[in-house]
């Protein structure tokens, strides 16, 4: 049957699931979900028990922004060198200690960035910097060839897909032939750049969740041995999840069988790098930190391939918002999204957490109300406890977070439209214009805005809303003018 309003869309017209409780009247769908295999049968899940549910997030991983690699081969435009350099500064001046800054044998531009890194004096001694590299001899010299000079530390980033797929129809390789590839680009890795006191080493198996965990396991120690990784020149093992493929508690239990299984733990730094095909990168990254990861790489507002990379911005903002210091600063969060912006040439969305311009603003009534009351109380709790209000507690309703905390203003917290009710329409009046509503008159007012709102379909602003209620109450005299002291008139505050 056609939906005539949709017409390539059908109804669905199959049977209601046998086992569907008398509640739900769902019918099975026409779209063809045979064609996929769920994530079990595709790789071994073999833990059987876990900790990693019963662990907290206490403090940030380290953050590593992959921007300039991973972020900049999705984009259709990468960036030129003016921009890859303003993303760097702006990395740099947020307080992150470790940057992927490109593929340098990808292309002339990120080969030359990387020399203007190592010509430069723009990396401050305690950052280090990071080169990525396929596992290919080529490819590997080339990469040594352009970190010659650079006096920060480095890490060289060779990786190679160890997923059965990848093997089979990409690299055309078995097991062993696999192994022996990264063994052999290990062993290049080291004869080239082993020598130089500064670089360390990681090693990502791209599309580790889909890859076998005895396997990964197997040449990641190999990897390990190879480099001799030690406590005092750690190996990053980067187990990423190139494509999302199952429920972040998968990857948690993946990640926990390698933190507990790996050789060498105590010489492994243990990363993770999530993509957001399944829109759940944030989850998979928060669980794999509590699954034993201790490094975390991603995008800043997530750019990325696809869905894009892990957004890091918003990882850092859940621990500031749970009362964990990011080890990131998210002060002026409008000009860090303006320079990725810029750089990236793609807009960041109005509801994206934190920095969206639509995630700090209200239009539904019930929830200005609640937000004009918890403004009201934090007010006044500061001033009774003699503290400001910037450093006491945050427990205004639905405002996660203090939006002075990003460097914003509270200009766009209430909104008013259709949506929208008395309390919202009062606290725009009062703190543009310092009008204080009776309460009786909030009442009155509103429906009038109601029906204004209702009538245009659009929303109103708070200039809006004064000369709506200069037209409605004359004799109020408000506006430009005086308040009054007829105590059904509003009253204008001191401010
Ligand atoms: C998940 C990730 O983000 S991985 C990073 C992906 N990023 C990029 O690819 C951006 C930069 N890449 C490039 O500029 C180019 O791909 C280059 C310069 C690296 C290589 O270019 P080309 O030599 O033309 O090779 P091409 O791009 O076709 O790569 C495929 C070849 O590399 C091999 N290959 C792919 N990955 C790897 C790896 N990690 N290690 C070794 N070989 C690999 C493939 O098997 C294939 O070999 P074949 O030609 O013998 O079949
Ligand atoms: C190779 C790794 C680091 C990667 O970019 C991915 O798997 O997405």
């Amino acid at each position: 049957m056609t939906n005539s309003a949709f017409p390539s869309l059908s109804t669905p017209a199959g049977p209601i699931p046998a086992d569907a409780p008398q509640w739900n009247r769902q019918r099975r769908s026409q779209m063809p979900s045979h064609r996929y295999r769920d994530v079990y049968s595709r790789v071994d899940v073999p833990l059987t028990s876990r900790e990693w549910p019963t662990k907290r997030l206490t403090a940030a991983p380290l953050w590593v922004p992959v921007d300039l690699r991973d972020g900049n081969q999705a984009l259709a435009e990468p960036m030129d060198p003016a921009r890859k350099l303003r993303f760097f500064e702006l990395l740099i001046a947020m307080g992150y200690k470790e940057i992927e800054i490109g593929y340098p044998s990808a292309s002339q531009t990120d080969y030359d960035f990387v020399r203007v890194i190592a010509e430069g004096e723009i990396v401050p001694a305690d950052v280090a910097v990071v080169v990525f590299t396929p596992a290919r001899r080529d490819l590997i010299e080339r990469t040594v060839e352009s970190i010659r000079g650079i006096r920060n530390e480095v890490v060289i980033h060779m990786y190679t897909a160890t997923a059965p797929i990848w093997r089979e129809m990409v690299l055309g390789k078995g097991r062993e032939e696999l192994r022996e590839l990264v063994l052999a680009g290990a062993r290049d890795v080291l004869e080239l750049a082993g020598h130089l006191p500064n670089v360390r080493f990681e090693f990502s198996p791209e599309v580790f969740n889909l890859t076998e965990p005895d396997y990964v396991v197997e040449i990641c120690d190999a990897v390990t041995e190879l480099w001799d990784a030690t406590p005092q020149r750690p190996v990053i093992l980067n187990l990423p999840a190139t494509v999302e493929i199952a429920t972040p508690n998968v990857y948690a239990d993946q990640i926990e069988y390698m933190h507990t299984r790996l050789a060498r733990r105590d010489s492994v730094i243990l990363s993770v790098h999530p993509h957001n095909d399944r829109g759940t990168g944030i989850a998979r990254a928060e669980l794999a930190v509590l699954a034993g990861a201790q490094r975390v790489e991603g995008c800043i507002f997530g750019n990325g391939e696809r869905t894009g990379n892990v957004d890091i911005a918003t990882l850092a903002l859940n621990l500031h918002a749970q009362g964990v210091d990011p080890m990131i600063d998210f002060s002026d969060i409008d000009e860090i999204r303006r320079t990725v912006e810029y750089c990236n040439r793609i807009e960041v969305h109005p509801r994206h957490p934190y920095v969206g311009d639509l995630v700090h603003t209200a239009f539904s009534g019930t929830h200005q109300d609640a937000i004009k009351k918890g403004f009201a109380e934090h007010r006044a709790r500061a001033a009774a406890e003699g503290r400001p209000e910037r450093h006491i507690e945050w427990r205004v309703p639905y405002l996660p977070i203090d939006p002075a905390d990003l460097g914003r203003s509270y200009d766009a917290v209430i909104r008013v439209n259709s949506q929208s009710g008395k309390g919202g329409i009062a606290y725009l009046l009062e703190s543009e214009y310092g009008i204080e509503l009776p309460r009786r008159m909030q009442i009155d007012f509103s429906r009038r805005v109601q029906e204004h709102t209702d009538s245009t379909g659009v929303e109103i602003d708070a200039a809006g809303l004064l000369a709506l209620f200069e037209r409605s109450y004359p004799s109020s005299g408000l506006g430009a003018t005086e308040a009054t002291d007829d105590p059904s008139l509003p009253e204008r505050s001191a401010s």
